[in-house]
């Protein structure tokens, strides 16, 4: 094993372990298109990662060089401390992947296509008995052993997809949007899935997505915009950081409200749907607001900023706080 390569620079957390992946200063170009643009990122084994941004922002290009499958043209890549230049067969190796193109073969049962992948990944025989029973237990597949992958639903397809990845113990689950085409059902079972593997196999998970509610599901958020990153944080760090929160107040009269909201010390401003007053905690201030108030008709709501408005906001494509 060319434990040389792995290089002391890498970034290592309260463990000391190295990052799942580290990723400093990449720059991913076709020709004349620069797909990513010095973008850093990097996570401690065991937690969860979603990556969102508008089409083109460089989600794939971006997971495509941590799968090792396309090279960067600048910055560097380690996977669990090893350079993706240096030693892709050790950050390989240390990857599950899982992609947007179907790869199963639709012929052969689950089980046969669990087997030859671990056997691709040199897994002995009785290795890869047991850790396929495994892997079919935890993603709950046991009864679909023998059935032709044809046969399943998108969504089982899928878990299968994620049992392949995990069979040879990689500690990173890379998967580009992964619930594409599934179901409302079929995504949420994906999800418990996921967060099953992050809390009892200790996998560090990557994902990209384009749904805002499996966003929330990460650990970290990592905003792209045209190949750079323009948010990163945790989904209450990112909601919190739009100081956005606000009572809603919606009457016949706004400008009577709005008289009443400022003689009383506030400042309300119009947004479609009423008048909004801005404050931290909201919740708190409700009462205030409704003894200022003396309007007929009268709807209050307090609303607290989305990853949707997070997102809109980073995106920059529309108006955050369109409700
Ligand atoms: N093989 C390629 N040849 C030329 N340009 C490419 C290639 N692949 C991607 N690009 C360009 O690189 C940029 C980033 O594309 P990428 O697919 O990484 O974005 P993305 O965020 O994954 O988008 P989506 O959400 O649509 O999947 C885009 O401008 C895209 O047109």
């Amino acid at each position: 094993m060319n434990r040389q390569v792995r290089t002391r620079e890498t970034a290592a957390f309260e463990t000391g372990e190295p990052a799942a992946f580290d990723v400093t200063g990449l720059v991913v170009r076709y020709g004349k298109v620069t797909a990513v643009q010095g973008v850093s990122v990097s996570s401690p084994p065991g937690r969860i990662t979603a990556l969102l941004g508008p089409n083109g922002a460089g989600k794939s290009s971006l997971l495509g060089v941590l799968s090792t499958a396309a090279r960067p043209d600048a910055g560097t890549v380690r996977i669990f401390g090893y350079e993706v230049r240096e030693a892709p067969m050790e950050a390989r190796r240390r990857l599950g992947l899982v992609f947007q193109e179907r790869t199963l073969d639709k012929e052969l049962s689950v089980e046969r296509n669990l087997w030859f992948h671990a056997r691709l990944f040199g897994m002995k025989r009785a290795d890869a008995r047991a850790r396929i029973d495994r892997m079919l237990c935890l993603l709950d597949l046991e009864d679909r052993r023998r059935q032709p992958v044809e046969e399943l639903s998108g969504g089982l397809a899928r878990r299968v997809e994620i049992a392949r990845a995990l069979l040879h113990r990689p500690g990173l689950l890379i998967l580009d949007e992964p619930t594409n085409g599934l179901d409302p059902t079929a995504r949420s079972a994906v999800w418990a899935d996921l967060l099953r593997l992050r809390d009892e196999l200790g996998v560090t998970v990557l994902y990209s997505t384009h749904y805002m509610d499996e966003a929330e599901f990460a650990d970290e958020i990592v905003i792209l915009r045209r190949g750079r990153v323009v948010r990163q944080g945790s989904a209450v760090r990112l909601k919190g950081s739009l100081e956005s929160s606000r009572i809603v107040v919606a009457c016949a009269d706004g400008e009577a409200a709005a008289r009443q909201l400022r003689a009383a010390g506030f400042d309300p401003l119009a947004e479609p749907g009423g008048l909004a007053v801005h404050c931290t905690d909201p919740e708190s201030r409700v009462a205030d607001v409704v003894r200022a108030l003396d309007v007929p008709a009268l709807t209050l709501s307090v609303r607290h900023p989305s990853m949707n408005d997070v997102y809109l906001a980073a995106a920059g494509e529309e108006r955050a706080m369109v409700p």
